[in-house]
């Protein structure tokens, strides 16, 4: 049994003073742990004050990058090392954002998502196709290639720790979002390439979730699919009500 997972992934929203009000509007809600993984993928200077609010409680907080290496001469750049001494569980890797302007490769992903495993961290690693590459009908060859490229060389307790999120890239911000049905066929596909490269306990393990133009009024049909364990979230991650209506649908 697969437990579900909602993380919401803030982007280049919020001031700290922001993020301590959302905390506030969150902190009081009931979340049963054993249901529901609820994360909140925050930017960097919000992530001291959310992680000591959040400590003891049923959220965990996390970033939405690091870089690969533990320390060195990267400015500007932050570890994963670091997000862990900071008390940071979740790290997004590989976001399409990051793909297409921060040129993030399959080499890259894979490297981060070894450094953050290496740390303790739990890595969510993004993939998905663009709307070019979906009306060619190449989606189920490039989102298996991407998988295949971050899993590279991780043992398969490596691999069970680690969450895709399936984000087709036409579907992020749009308020287009792909069907359940396709959502799942995709998330189905992952999951044969995982059986594939890894084996089946592993596959069988790995949380897999959708990600674009999720909101409350449709994770509850995508949270019906078999292959589909939860959802990556941006928008709809900003308001307390309605990320609250993500973590309550999932924990139903
Ligand atoms: O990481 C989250 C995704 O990019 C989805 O964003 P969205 O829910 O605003 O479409």
């Amino acid at each position: 049994m697969r437990k579900p997972v909602i993380a919401g992934n803030w982007k280049m929203f919020k001031t700290v003073g922001e993020a301590n009000s959302f905390w506030e509007a969150v902190s009081g809600a009931t979340v049963d742990t054993e249901k529901v993984e609820a994360v909140i993928c925050a930017p960097y200077l919000q992530l001291p004050s959310l992680v000591q609010s959040a400590s003891g409680s049923a959220f965990h907080i996390g970033a939405q990058n690091m870089h690969e290496e533990q320390e060195g001469a990267f400015t500007g750049e932050i570890s994963g090392a670091m997000l862990k001494d900071l008390g940071v569980t979740h790290v997004i890797i590989g976001h399409s954002e990051r793909r297409q302007y921060f040129n993030e490769t399959d080499d890259s992903v894979n490297a981060k998502t070894k450094a953050a495993l290496e740390q303790g961290l739990t890595p969510i690693v993004c993939v998905g196709e663009s709307l070019e590459q979906r009306e060619a009908g190449d989606t189920e060859t490039i989102v298996s290639n991407q998988v295949a490229a971050a899993f590279e060389g991780l043992t398969e307790e490596q691999v069970e720790k680690t969450i895709v999120a399936y984000e087709p890239i036409w579907a992020i911000g749009t308020g287009k979002t792909a069907t359940a049905d396709d959502a799942n066929q995709v998330c189905q596909a992952i999951r044969e390439t995982l059986l594939d490269l890894h084996g089946e306990e592993a596959a069988n393990a790995t949380r897999i979730l959708y990600g674009g133009s999720v909101k409350p009024a449709n994770i509850d049909e995508l949270l019906t699919k078999e292959d589909i364990d939860g959802a990556l979230v941006g928008g709809a991650s900003l308001e307390a009500e309605s990320y609250l209506q993500l973590v309550e649908a999932a924990q139903k």
